[in-house]
């Protein structure tokens, strides 16, 4: 770890690689049967270009926003991530000290292995959302919610693209599961909710989906959780103007556009690709957030110029934290924050609402292969 010079995200993939258990590094960087959809979402950023404005005199620059009302010093998020401790035995407290150091957002994954009132404690002033994956047993899901309201999270981000899991190659041929010594920490211990992810002959996490996660997934369950808690709801997981359109009419707070990291569906396009057609749709009734993809500060720039408010970041935060826990995760965001604003002062942005849609243009595949 110590030594070497980490300059850009790939560099802690590419130490994470080599240092991480093959079936937990295969688990992170997997995406569905051919990925497809993993290739084009990094891909798609290229097929964008940024139209530079000078002499605009960029000595001074802000880039800080809010979110949900609350203010970021940067439009970068951390996405919610499963199982974290695989990665480093601090996991997700390590995650959150980051985000609280460079005063961001963190969104803690429903598959937690560090428990909603550990990770609240780690640092109480932190920006925090829950991830919601809605259960079979709908009153263990209640009191997920719960327990995420009394711990201070600030928004319910509900993941709408995981009804069933995706089929991912590695995971079946790894046969994964997650080490004994861990479990999923926001349910009691023996409870089969946090040790359910075990060694089958598939993928223990396909077993553990099929048998425990509601399947039936549908708008009336936005409309259930609407009635069981006050704070804003974001849907996660949204690729279409139609589905868009739904979401404002169950009266959520927010959309993420995602596509699960490319891990559910292959073959849906890459999230920078919907960005535009989701925030047309939205006409700015809510905020729209993106995240897939997004490895460096020019693709946050075009991400904000396309209209997303903010971008997330999930496989780059594990990176980090497998190459140096808390300090890890902090290095890869200073890295992109530092990318970002390099890329505002040289397209001539001093603010982040300076960064207008004419700031980008998209080009064809082929152009781009020129
Ligand atoms: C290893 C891994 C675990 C994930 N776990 C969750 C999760 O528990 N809940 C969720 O809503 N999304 C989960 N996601 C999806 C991320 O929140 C996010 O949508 C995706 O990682 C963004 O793409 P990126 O990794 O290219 O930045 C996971 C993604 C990865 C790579
Ligand atoms: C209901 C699906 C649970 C998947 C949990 C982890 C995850 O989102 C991922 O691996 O991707």
């Amino acid at each position: 770890m110590a030594g070497q010079t980490m300059v850009c995200v790939d560099d802690f993939e590419r130490f994470a690689q080599k240092h991480l258990a093959r079936n937990v590094f295969d688990y992170y960087r997997s995406g569905a049967n051919l990925e497809e959809t993993l290739k084009d979402n990094r891909e798609a950023f290229k097929r964008y270009k940024i139209r530079p404005r000078v002499l605009r005199d960029v000595s001074h620059r802000n880039l800080s926003t809010t979110i949900l009302g609350e203010k970021i010093d940067f439009p970068i998020c951390i996405a919610p991530t499963a199982m974290q401790k695989m990665a480093h035995p601090d996991g997700e407290i390590a995650t959150a000290k980051a985000a609280a150091k460079m005063k961001t957002l963190m969104c803690l994954s429903s598959w937690a292995t560090c428990s909603f009132e550990e990770v609240a404690e780690a640092d109480p002033n932190g920006l925090k959302w829950f991830q919601l994956y809605i259960y079979k047993d709908r009153e263990a899901t209640a009191q997920l919610v719960r327990r995420a309201e009394k711990a201070g999270y600030k928004a319910i981000a509900l993941t709408v693209d995981t009804p069933i899991l995706g089929r991912r190659y590695a995971d079946v041929r790894n046969k994964f599961q997650l080490p004994p010594h861990l479990s999923l920490a926001n349910f009691d211990n023996e409870d089969k909710h946090a040790t359910g992810v075990k060694s089958t002959n598939d993928s223990g996490l396909a077993a553990y989906v099929a048998s425990l996660i509601d399947p039936s997934l549908n708008w009336e369950h936005v409309e259930w959780l609407k009635s069981i808690t006050k704070l804003p709801i974001v849907v996660k997981g949204i690729l279409t103007a139609e589905d868009a359109l739904e979401a404002l009419n169950h009266g959520i707070a927010g959309i993420l556009v995602s596509n699960h990291g490319a891990r559910q569906l292959d073959g849906v396009p890459a999230t920078i690709d919907v960005l535009s057609e989701v925030v047309q749709a939205v006409n700015g009734q809510v905020e729209v957030y993106l995240d897939g993809g997004v490895r460096t500060g020019t693709d946050v720039l075009k991400a904000i110029a396309l209209g997303a408010k903010c971008v997330f970041l999930g496989r780059p935060a594990l990176w980090g934290l497998a190459y140096n826990g808390k300090e890890g995760v902090q290095q890869v965001l200073q890295i992109i924050k530092d990318e970002f604003s390099l890329a505002m002062a040289l397209s001539g942005c001093c603010t982040v609402s300076d960064i207008k849609p004419s700031l980008v243009s998209r080009h064809s595949y082929d152009w781009c292969k020129l």
